[in-house]
């Protein structure tokens, strides 16, 4: 099986609408049979659906994918609160922590499946709890890293920030993802290229604003991407 984690500059900016691309993009292309999961070990923001929290992120997730796995599967941690994840589960009592990430990735690695695409929470350096980072379990885990950046002022800098923290931590990313969340956003093309000349990486794709984000997959080089996975 092999991995994909998809981080961003933000939270609300696409990790899930790109995440989900990548895996329709992966199941539909030509002449390929492959079997592909997404996974959402950590989702804040949930509601009670037939006596379950459950996050609409990883419901997405599921939709797409093309085998079947458990709720519980898909996204272990699951908190009620839309609030950052360590707080809420302070406030929930639950416990978050590498040691159980680590755990449950190790279900998923012992799972018949061709991609597991895994999507973070908000930004790259979001905390666990007191002293543990989800970007570390990432780095630890040797996951290739998929950068969406949100295109809207700002981006510049939280792109920039955040592949020198991911470099500096011995993070592997293989490309990034500009997409227009921001349809009045000034200078698109002018941003667009100001990223891609200083993200020292390859661009897999460029994605316009999208009325519906049914078919994000076309914009994304699936091709380039599965190339640049070991
Ligand atoms: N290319 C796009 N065109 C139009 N709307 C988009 C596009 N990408 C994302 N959106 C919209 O922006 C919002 C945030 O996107 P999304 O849920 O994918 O972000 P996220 O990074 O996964 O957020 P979170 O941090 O909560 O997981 C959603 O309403 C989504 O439909
Ligand atoms: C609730 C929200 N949609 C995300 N799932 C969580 C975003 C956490 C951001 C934490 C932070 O960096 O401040
Ligand atoms: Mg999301």
């Amino acid at each position: 099986m092999k991995s994909i984690f998809i981080t961003a500059t933000d939270t609300e900016v696409g990790k899930t609408t790109i995440a989900s691309g990548i895996i329709s993009g992966l199941i539909n292309q030509a002449s390929t049979n492959l079997t592909v999961a997404g996974f959402k070990p950590i989702a804040a923001g949930c509601d009670l659906i037939d006596g379950q929290l459950k996050n609409e992120d990883a419901l997405s997730l599921m939709q797409v994918s093309n085998a079947q796995f458990s709720y519980q599967k898909v996204n272990p941690f699951a908190l009620k609160s839309a609030i950052a994840p360590h707080i809420a589960a302070q406030q929930e009592g639950a416990n978050i922590n590498i040691e159980q990430l680590d755990w449950h990735y190790h279900q998923w690695q012992q799972t018949a499946l061709d991609y597991l695409i895994v999507e973070g929470a908000g930004g790259w350096q979001l905390p666990l709890n007191e002293s543990e980072y989800l970007s570390e379990w990432v780095v630890k885990q040797n996951m290739p890293i998929v950068l969406v950046v949100g295109l809207k002022l700002g981006c510049i800098n939280h792109a920039l920030l955040t592949a020198m923290v991911v470099a500096k931590m011995g993070g592997n990313i293989i490309g990034w993802i500009a997409n227009h969340v921001d349809p009045n956003m000034q200078c698109q093309t002018e941003n667009v290229k100001a990223l891609a000349h200083r993200l020292n990486m390859p661009c897999l794709g460029t994605v316009p604003y999208l009325a519906n984000s049914q078919n994000v997959e076309e914009f994304i080089d699936i091709q380039l991407l599965k190339s640049l996975i070991a």
